[in-house]
């Protein structure tokens, strides 16, 4: 039994942030920002464009859709997508299933934990030195490709959970060829070029955001800034409850709340495929004293043998080869990102 195991043999039991709220614990000490502030809920509006993705999946795909793509895509590194296939209401559900799973007994939760050296899982930041300032955020961690599942992690409960991610993976799957073979059209490359390169044994990561509540948003962060190793990211917000924030220009700008889309985020791959024409923007996310918020992320990552390098034809005299060629961007950036600085520094020419 844990109450009569030796010390040494005791484990250290993470504690999530939702039980410090549930239990009212006195803010802790390493969730405190002292350098800077948590943010400011009160920032200008992203001006990004809502792309209607019937649009962009036409042969003749229109010439301004495509240029709205180019432009978001180029200067602030996300859009909008509307149109996606997916109705509003079984948006709603997968919202539903998340905010559910994170309502189960703390017990239940803990059937789906993080392994001591995994990615995958229930948990949040994993407490690597004394001085990290952590997330005001829990997370569920799973891997959604039908041939890399881990059953284990995904929950059995709420009942309806393993159909609903199911059912929005293989959507999602769809939507993803379609804009990875739209951003060729936009910059007039051959359809498959970004296609080629995010290949046939890519990843779809699911990351299920919990953001509790918080005493202090002027000294907590939801989540640190960064910008996201994927080719590119889906997010689902919250319908309700803002909290998501891009840099631009050393300014923050929130992310406005559409019901019905789907933000779509260029991660640090899709910036080195395009030779840097497409922006992986830093993001970040803001905490709430009134509200908690749930987002659900899915991160599509190139295959891990797949070689990632900038498109031959959007490097030229006018604009020389920015990034190197790299195999497995994502092990870079773990190993960048826990000592807080940018992965895809490390791969600039
Ligand atoms: O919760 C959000 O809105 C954003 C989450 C995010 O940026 C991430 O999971 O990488
Ligand atoms: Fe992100």
């Amino acid at each position: 039994m844990a109450e009569s195991a030796p010390a040494f043999k005791t484990q250290m039991v993470w504690k999530s942030v939702q039980e410090l709220v549930l239990n009212g614990d006195e803010l802790p000490e390493n969730y405190i920002h002292k350098d800077r502030d948590g943010g400011d809920l009160d920032v200008p509006l992203v001006e990004i464009p809502v792309v209607n993705l019937g649009q962009l999946k036409s042969l003749s795909t229109s010439k301004e859709e495509l240029q709205k793509l180019r432009s978001a895509l180029s200067t602030w590194g996300c859009f909008q997508v509307i149109n996606h296939g997916m109705t509003p209401s079984f948006l709603d559900e997968v919202r539903e299933v998340t905010k559910q799973f994170f309502a189960l007994p703390m017990e239940e939760k803990r059937k789906y934990s993080r392994e001591a050296d995994g990615i995958e899982g229930y948990g949040n930041d994993k407490i690597l030195s004394e001085k990290q300032i952590l997330n005001w955020s829990d997370r569920l961690y799973i891997t959604l490709n039908p041939e890399q599942r881990k059953l284990k992690f995904w929950p059995e409960n709420p009942k309806v959970f393993r159909d609903i991610l199911n059912d929005y993976t293989i959507k999602l799957s769809i939507v993803t060829a379609v804009i990875l073979t739209a951003m060729a059209r936009s910059l007039d490359l051959e359809d498959n070029c970004f296609l080629d390169q995010y290949g046939k044994e890519a990843t779809m990561r699911a990351g299920f955001n919990y953001y509790p509540k918080c005493p202090r948003p002027d000294l907590v962060i939801g989540l640190e800034e960064h910008a996201d190793a994927s080719a590119i990211t889906f997010l689902l917000q919250d319908n309700e409850v803002e909290g998501l924030q891009f840099q631009k220009d050393n300014q923050w700008f929130k992310v406005p709340i559409i019901p019905e889309a789907l933000l779509i985020i260029v991660g640090d791959q899709t910036e080195i495929m395009s030779n840097g024409i497409f922006k992986s923007p830093v993001h970040k996310v803001v905490t709430n004293s009134e509200r908690e918020r749930i987002s659900l992320s899915v991160f599509c990552l190139p295959g891990l043998n797949e070689e990632i390098g900038p498109i031959d034809r959007l490097v030229d005299e006018s604009r020389p080869r920015l990034y190197k060629k790299v195999k497995n961007y994502v092990g870079i950036y773990f190993e960048y990102y826990q000592q807080g600085k940018r992965a895809i520094e490390a791969v600039k020419i």
